[in-house]
């Protein structure tokens, strides 16, 4: 879909065809409110500043559509299908990385009580292991603000290219 699209369907259509970005159909909703958009530049900015307002209730939320890190997602959505995608440099033929990550991983949630959330795409496996061995060291409020900012990373990157 092309933006002069996205401006033009019906409020349904242009929802669901943005809702692969986040799990949050409130701030999908509300990008749709906000239409037309004179470019996407537009758009990117007006869907991220409705991000701000996403606190720990939304990321909870979200998180359920993300994978671990380090593990394939399963089913045929769009959702897991970027998931793999985004997650492509992760090397699961590593194994010392796999099992670091999966370690990592495990500490993370046992310490925060939540799945790790990082913009994979772009970064290697062993820069992902870097951030979350030092996200590790967060303590609860640093760390909320951390993974909020990767979400709207994530969610603005699969946005854009919704549209490219
Ligand atoms: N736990 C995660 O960080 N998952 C993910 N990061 C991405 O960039 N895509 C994901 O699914």
């Amino acid at each position: 879909m092309n933006l002069t699209q996205f401006n033009q369907v019906s409020a349904a259509d242009a929802q669901h065809s943005i809702e692969h970005c986040v799990a949050l159909p409130e701030w999908a909703a509300a990008v749709v409110d906000a239409r037309p958009y004179a470019s996407l530049a537009a758009l990117l900015a007006q869907a991220e500043s409705l991000s701000q307002t996403w606190d720990g209730v939304a990321l909870a939320q979200a998180l359920t559509a993300h994978p671990r890190i380090g593990e394939r997602a399963g089913g045929s959505g769009k959702e897991a299908a970027l998931s793999r995608s985004e997650q492509g440099q992760v090397n699961a033929a590593d194994l010392p990385l796999a099992q670091a990550l999966q370690a990592g991983n495990a500490a993370y949630e046992q310490r925060f009580s939540q799945v790790f959330l990082i913009r994979a795409k772009g970064r290697s496996g062993e820069q992902i292991l870097t951030e979350l061995q030092r996200r590790l060291q967060n303590d609860a409020q640093q760390e909320q603000h951390e993974a909020l900012q990767q979400l709207r990373d994530i969610t603005l990157l699969r946005l854009e290219e919704t549209f490219r």
